[in-house]
């Protein structure tokens, strides 16, 4: 449950800094101002950190480079070796958002950039539960992910991604399990959280859930 994309990303882990970068123009938009996102998240952090789905580090070195604490998890091995010859500082372990080893650590963030939507809406809740219990009082939740403000806009970028030939990212639009802004809200409310979000460019939104008292 909730890595069915692994294959994927053990073939896509060696060029994946190049997407990120900008050099397909399928995902050229979704990663628009990616570095300057993440270094936004990074500097929202408060250490001691728990990153869910690395990749290949680049917001883990960020964080590392703020000589804040981050445990990394990352269910791809072709992502955990380039993760781990980028940033050998880091401690990153196998596992995804539902199964990772026990960590004896406090746990003042949560953090996660372009990977929640890898999980449907039952594991979203579940985790989200989880990691509201493991977090300290004043702790947050901070995402990065692609989000669609309602049906209507998620139908908008499915055809113009149709009408552009970017028939790969039209069909990840359709097949991965990205959420509506309005029932991510609902989930975090209901879960206790205070939640706020901000659309940072086309597609991707910064989500902070602040842990209620
Ligand atoms: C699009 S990449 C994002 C990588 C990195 N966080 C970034 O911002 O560039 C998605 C990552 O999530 C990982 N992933 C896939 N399913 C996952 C799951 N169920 N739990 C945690 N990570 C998962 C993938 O292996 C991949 O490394």
């Amino acid at each position: 449950m909730g890595v069915e994309f692994v294959d994927l990303f053990n073939e896509w882990a060696s060029s994946y800094d190049d997407t990120v970068s900008g050099s397909d123009p399928e995902y050229k938009e979704v990663f628009e101002g990616y570095d300057k996102m993440l270094q936004e998240l990074a500097d929202l952090s408060v250490s001691p950190v728990l990153e869910f789905g690395v990749g290949t580090a680049n917001l883990t070195k960020k964080i590392i480079a703020q000589n804040k604490v981050v445990v990394g998890i990352e269910p791809s091995e072709e992502m955990r070796r380039i993760a781990n010859l980028k940033c050998p500082e880091a401690a990153i372990y196998a596992g995804d958002f539902i199964h990772f080893p026990a960590l004896e650590m406090p746990i003042r963030s949560v953090v996660s950039s372009f990977a929640f939507h890898h999980l449907n809406d039952q594991e979203k809740r579940l985790v989200l539960k989880e990691y509201y219990d493991k977090l300290e009082i004043d702790g947050e939740i901070i995402f990065i992910d692609t989000l669609f403000r309602n049906e209507a806009y998620k139908n908008k970028l499915i055809q113009e991604a149709e009408q552009k030939g970017f028939l790969n990212l039209a069909q990840d639009l359709q097949t991965e399990y990205y959420s509506y802004q309005d029932d991510l809200e609902q989930m975090f409310l209901q879960l206790g959280f205070e939640v706020s979000f901000k659309q940072i460019n086309k597609f991707a939104w910064l989500i902070q859930a602040k842990k209620g008292e």
